[in-house]
Formats: structure tokens, C-alpha cells, sequence
């Protein structure tokens, strides 16, 4: 049931991931669904890159590169993060925003209609049993310099995809009571 698998999804991590490819027609069935998400006006704002094979691996090392190059005290480790997420997982999906031309709506409209379609990946990565996160490092304001983003598009981070082994680690939420007024 839906609100099952709303309560499964987590978040997993590359070091969990193991080596084994996602199809080509999985990665097609859960970026299906993607396209499904509401959207005001219909202006599907919502776009994908879908690095798989050496691509993955090109992106760690511009990451890596980036971090480097614009932070004033680099961590050792934080390069290694950065190119061991994209390149052990079995796919990186760029999570893109193309800013409706005409600004018929306001910005924060195309975003939440991207976070819906990534919520739609990443439940049905819980059901195909595929770890997945969203990421969001700061260094995303630098894609343009390795993505051809087109005018108005932008980059919100990538969709970190993996079969893994392991548990999945619990997460926990604080009552949804504490959060909702009621009114009558
Ligand atoms: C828009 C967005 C951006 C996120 N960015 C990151 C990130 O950069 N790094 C990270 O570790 N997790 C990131 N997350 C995942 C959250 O950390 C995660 O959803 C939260 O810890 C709750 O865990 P759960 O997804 O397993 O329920 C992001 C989630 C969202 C919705």
C-alpha cells in the first residue's frame, strides 16, 4: 500500500551500494514516474541527466576538482567522498529545474514540482529495491561548468542510485500532531 511504502523509503547511501547495474529500462520506468509529478500550469519544469558508466566517474572528479579549487582548507576525506559517491553507484540522476520562459508562475512552483518528481523516483526505488538519496552539496551552484544547462535551467543536486546490501538505517520523524493546527 502506498502509505507503506511512504514509511519505507529512506535514505542509502553509496557506501552501501553494490556492484550491480540498474537497467536501462529501471532507470526509464522510475524517470516514467518522475514525469507523472503535478505541475502547475503545466510547464513540467522538472529535467534529467542520467549519468551512468564513465560519466559517473567524470563528475566525482569534477566535484573533487571544484571543492579543491574553492575551498580554502580542502579535507582529504571530503575529496575522497566526493569521488567515491557518483562512481559506486549504478546511477546518478541530476536533478534539473527549467524555469518556465515566460515566468507564468513563481519560482518556488517549479521546485516543489521537481521535489515531487524526485519523491516519485524515490518511491519507486523503495519498491524496486534500490538504495537512492537526494544530495545537494553546495557545488551545485557550479554545474553549469559541466552540464550544457539550458537558459533558465539549474541544477538542484543529483539522485544518488544503487541496489545495496545491509540494513537500512531507521529514521524517525517527531508526531505529525506537533505540526498541524486544526481548525473548526
Ligand atoms: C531537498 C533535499 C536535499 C537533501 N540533501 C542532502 C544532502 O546534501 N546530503 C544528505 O546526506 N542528505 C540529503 N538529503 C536527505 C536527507 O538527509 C534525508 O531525507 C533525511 O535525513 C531523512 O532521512 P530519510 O530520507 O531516510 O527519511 C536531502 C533531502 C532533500 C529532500
Amino acid at each position: 500500500m502506498i502509505f507503506d511504502l511512504i514509511k519505507e523509503r529512506r535514505s542509502i547511501f553509496p557506501p552501501q551500494y553494490i556492484d550491480k547495474p540498474i537497467a536501462k529500462e529501471t532507470l526509464e520506468k522510475i524517470l516514467e514516474a518522475a514525469n507523472w509529478a503535478p505541475t502547475h500550469k503545466k510547464t513540467e519544469p522538472w529535467r534529467f541527466k542520467v549519468l551512468t558508466g564513465n560519466k559517473k566517474q567524470e563528475l566525482g572528479v569534477f566535484l573533487s576538482n571544484k571543492y579543491e579549487e574553492t575551498d580554502p582548507r580542502p579535507k582529504q576525506i571530503k575529496i575522497k567522498k566526493l569521488q567515491f559517491n557518483p562512481s559506486n553507484s549504478g546511477a546518478v540522476i541530476a536533478i534539473c529545474m527549467q524555469r518556465d520562459p515566460k515566468e507564468s508562475l513563481p519560482e518556488w512552483e517549479e521546485i516543489a514540482s521537481v521535489a515531487m518528481a524526485v519523491q516519485n523516483m524515490w518511491l519507486c526505488c523503495t519498491e524496486l529495491g534500490i538504495g537512492s538519496y537526494w544530495s545537494s552539496p553546495g557545488l551545485i551552484k557550479y554545474m553549469d561548468e559541466f552540464f550544457d544547462l539550458n537558459e533558465g535551467e539549474r541544477c538542484l543536486g543529483f539522485f544518488y542510485m544503487g541496489y545495496f546490501e545491509g540494513d537500512v538505517i531507521p529514521s524517525a520523524r517527531t508526531p505529525i500532531a506537533n505540526k498541524v493546527e486544526w481548525l473548526d
